[in-house]
């Protein structure tokens, strides 16, 4: 477990294009290293803010996006190309601007698909297309202990709810409870819609890097709470941390509730 850094940045805007800039670098220092580079998205606002801010990034194009592959972390249960999907929201933000081999864009399967309306069965084809995609050598998660391979993401992304929910985590619901599987189906979420597909808490802490996106004040509780001690069922953001690095990036107002201690050097 990789004890959560913080950065804390102006505002929301700041923190997007601040985001995207560190996303840019670690994805051209991955495809260095290794040739490629894995990065799981987030839905929302935080999340396509910074794919946003990515895709008007004077860097931009020191990525091989023809060497990346991208994941989601969760998605909502919904049919092809629904403007409330996070695949959709990612393509318009940035994905339909950069020239991606669609073999390595994985979203998650909709509610039209070869599935049917059945978000359980959504969720087993998600977990084994990420499974395909493991390499030995490539880290073995929590979850592939159990049984459930994931591929060695180097960034997993996750805006952070003002519940403290991840990805399609919510406090108390049985997802956030899953130890076993790496990818659950969601029913009656309190976040609309109500039916989501999702990583577990054990596939995102496979992840070499997590990052936790907080911007504005509805988030500064959230923030408290999870970086206070809270355990992972009652405060999901809690348990969302990356085998390496957990690295929370907030604005001030997001920050704004942290205890004095929890503040980065630079705001102390
Ligand atoms: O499908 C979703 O809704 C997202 O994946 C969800 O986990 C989101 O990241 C948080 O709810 C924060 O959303 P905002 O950034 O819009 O507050």
């Amino acid at each position: 477990m990789s004890t959560p850094q913080l950065v804390v940045h102006r505002d929301k805007e700041l923190m997007a294009r601040a985001a995207a800039a560190r996303l840019i670098t670690k994805i051209v220092d991955a495809q260095a290293a290794r040739g490629s580079a894995s990065v799981v998205l987030t839905g929302g606002r935080n999340g396509n803010g910074l794919l946003a801010a990515l895709a008007a990034a004077p860097a931009r194009d020191a990525v091989d996006w023809n060497r990346l592959d991208l994941w989601w972390g969760d998605e909502r249960f919904l049919p092809e190309g629904d403007p409330e999907r996070n695949v959709t929201q990612a393509r318009e933000a940035l994905l339909d601007s950069v020239p991606l081999d669609p073999a390595r864009v994985h979203p998650m399967p909709a509610s039209d698909g070869p599935h049917g309306g059945d978000p359980d069965a959504a969720a087993a084809a998600y977990a084994a297309e990420l499974a395909a995609a493991a390499e030995p050598e490539h880290y073995r998660s929590a979850a592939a202990a159990a049984g459930g391979d994931v591929p060695a993401f180097d960034v997993l992304m996750l805006g952070v709810g003002p519940d403290t929910h991840v990805a399609s985590l919510f406090p108390e619901l049985p997802a956030v409870r899953e130890t076993e599987r790496t990818v659950v189906g969601v029913h009656g979420a309190p976040k609309p819609p109500p039916t989501r597909v999702t990583l577990t808490l054990p596939a995102i802490r496979s992840a070499r890097e997590v990052w936790l996106l907080a911007a504005g004040e509805d988030k500064a509780g959230a923030a408290r709470i999870a970086l206070s001690g809270a355990g992972e069922i009652q405060a999901p953001a809690a348990g969302a941390y990356g085998r390496s690095r957990t690295l929370w990036l907030l604005d001030a107002a997001a920050a704004s509730q942290l205890p004095r201690d929890l503040y980065p050097p630079a705001l102390a």
